[in-house]
């Protein structure tokens, strides 16, 4: 996986932008702030392709970034944000969810979670309904480096429980300290494959 042509391609606001489907493409999904941009920075190594922010909400639409001419990475907007009105966290939800359900050459959706928090409701309800979609899932438990080793692994040990993941399918990763990356990298790669 080759990182030295990524470029921001472009924001997709209705289903009608969307770009052609000429390429394989991954989306990263997760609650507002849990860190799909960071993520996304630190798999590219570069820091500010994507904005980042304290403030939930950051990402609006489906912002499409082009890694060389062979595959498309998806930031998605976050869920859970309580502070944007209801009519437009449902507007969100019909384009976010129509473009997975849709979307012939999307390979795999990246789902984070914060390691931190127990297993949340609204992370439940889109690894179920990605399941129903048999969409490929890859769970991601971020912010690692917040966490010392024993806790992490109990935290860990909740989530997988909690959302019934096995151990082996996740990746814990840090966009701080770049852990996890590697295997990140491997896993997307076998996705991706022709
Ligand atoms: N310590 C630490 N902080 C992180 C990590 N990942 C993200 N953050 C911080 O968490 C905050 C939110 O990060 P974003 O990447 O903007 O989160 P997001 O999920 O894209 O947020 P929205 O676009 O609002 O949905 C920022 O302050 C980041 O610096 C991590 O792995 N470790
Ligand atoms: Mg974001």
């Amino acid at each position: 996986m080759n990182f030295s042509s990524v470029d921001f391609l472009l924001s997709v606001h209705s289903l009608k932008q969307l770009p052609i489907p000429d390429l394989p493409e991954v989306a990263f999904a997760g609650r507002s702030n849990v860190g799909k941009s960071s993520l996304i920075n630190k798999l590219v190594a570069r820091k500010n392709l994507v904005k980042v922010s304290g403030r939930p909400g950051k990402t609006q639409g489906l912002n499409f970034f082009q890694v060389a001419d062979e595959f498309y990475l998806v930031d998605l907007p976050g869920y859970g944000f309580a502070r944007v009105s209801k009519s437009m966290q449902n507007s969100w939800q019909d384009l976010i969810s129509s473009y997975l359900e849709t979307r012939e050459t999307l390979k795999c959706v990246v789902v984070i979670m914060d390691i931190r928090h127990e297993p949340k409701k609204m992370d439940g309800q889109l690894l179920q309904w990605l399941r129903e979609q048999s969409i490929t899932i890859l769970p991601v438990y971020t912010k690692i480096d917040k966490l010392s080793g024993s806790k992490r692994q109990k935290n860990a040990s909740l989530l997988d429980a909690g959302h019934g993941i096995k151990s082996s399918e996740r990746v814990l990763f840090s966009a701080k300290t770049g852990q996890g990356r590697d295997e990140l990298i491997v896993r997307l790669s076998a996705v991706l494959q022709p």
